[in-house]
């Protein structure tokens, strides 16, 4: 199982960092690349800083693995044999970056995503060659989280699916090789959570403190230990035949972002990054809250690494 010799992230905002790491950790020379100065200036410092989380998980540290920054795209892809786009989350933009890739690299190399859920058929329209592209969707923290969904869509070539999954592999993560649809598997389990949890806390039914403690302490470890399949074998299907017949259509199926969401962020608060979202941070606060979240992955991984996979 290899890993590409020299791959390109590009877009080093909140996944970019994290996403080189990872790799760099494995033996390959990553490039970074972003049309901000300031987003590269600060990627220097997460990526370190990620560099450094995945020496407390321990593990093996490939020789050879570099990152590099650049602020042309030109030299970032300069050589390459493996691409993961991560700009922001609209398809225009990610489409114009795209064609701008294609346009610079070898006919062979992979150009995969990054996208949280964006259909892989309709961002590839922007190729000329959409048999190369492919979705390797991480999760956030993407140093951290040792899953990666790899999505084909409907013109990607097997090769590139199989390549995808070797690579994945290759760097220690398993890979979650999943049929085209919107979200995705895992935002589309995650989105359905978090619309209940919204809808639970602005209506009033609970705080958000208690909703979080509700969560952490319950669903959420369980969850980390045991698959939501298996979960039912633990529960019971008649158990859940009961409690479904009558919860199910209670629950909240809302289309629309709610106006908690949309009020806070016409407000500025869009949550660690701006220094406030659902809960006020005083200076400080957010990096010890960083601090205490990626404490708390390093330990579950490692419990979690004495497990079965599944
Ligand atoms: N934030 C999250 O929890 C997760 C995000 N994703 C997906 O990953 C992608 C990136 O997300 P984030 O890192 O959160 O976004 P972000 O907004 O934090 O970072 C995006 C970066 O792309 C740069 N950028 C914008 N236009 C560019 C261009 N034309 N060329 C190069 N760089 C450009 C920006 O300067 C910025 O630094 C999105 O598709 C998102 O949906 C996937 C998993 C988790
Ligand atoms: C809220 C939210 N939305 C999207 C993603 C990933 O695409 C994540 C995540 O990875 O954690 C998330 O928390």
């Amino acid at each position: 199982m290899s890993l590409p010799a020299i791959a390109t992230v590009i877009g080093s905002g909140t996944m970019g960092p994290g996403i080189a790491a990872t790799l760099a950790r494995a033996g390959t020379q990553v490039r970074v690349y972003d049309i901000s100065d300031e987003a590269l200036a600060r990627a220097e410092k997460s990526t370190a800083f990620a560099a450094s989380v995945l020496d407390q998980i321990g593990g093996d540290s490939a020789p050879g693995g570099s990152v590099s920054f650049s602020s042309d795209i030109a030299v970032a892809l300069d050589g390459t044999e493996f691409v993961i786009e991560a700009v922001p989350e609209k398809l225009e933009l990610k489409k114009s970056v795209l064609a701008q890739i294609e346009g610079l690299v070898g006919a062979d190399v992979i150009i995969a995503t990054n996208t949280s859920g964006i259909p892989i058929t309709t961002m590839g329209e922007a190729l000329g060659t959409p048999g190369r592209f492919i979705g390797m969707h991480w999760s956030n923290p993407p140093h951290l989280i040792p899953m990666i969904e790899v999505i084909p869509g409907e013109a990607t070539d097997a090769a590139v699916t199989d390549r995808l999954v070797e690579i994945v592999k290759a760097f220690g993560y398993h890979p979650v090789i999943e049929n085209e649809i919107a979200g995705f598997v895992e935002n589309r389990v995650l989105y359905a959570i978090l619309r209940e949890c919204v809808a639970l806390v602005q209506e009033g039914i609970v705080t958000q403190e208690a909703l979080d403690t509700c969560v952490k302490w319950g669903i959420g470890y369980k969850l980390a230990v045991v698959g939501p399949m298996r979960l039912l074998d633990m529960a019971g299907l008649d158990i859940y035949q009961s409690v479904s017949s009558y919860l199910n259509k209670e629950l909240d199926a809302s289309t629309e972002t709610p106006s908690v969401i949309t009020e806070s962020i016409a407000a500025g608060r869009l949550g660690f990054k701006s220094g406030g979202g659902m809960y006020d941070y005083a200076e400080g606060d957010v990096d010890a809250k960083r601090a205490d979240i990626v404490a708390g992955l390093v330990a579950v991984r490692k419990a979690l690494s004495a497990t079965t996979p599944v």
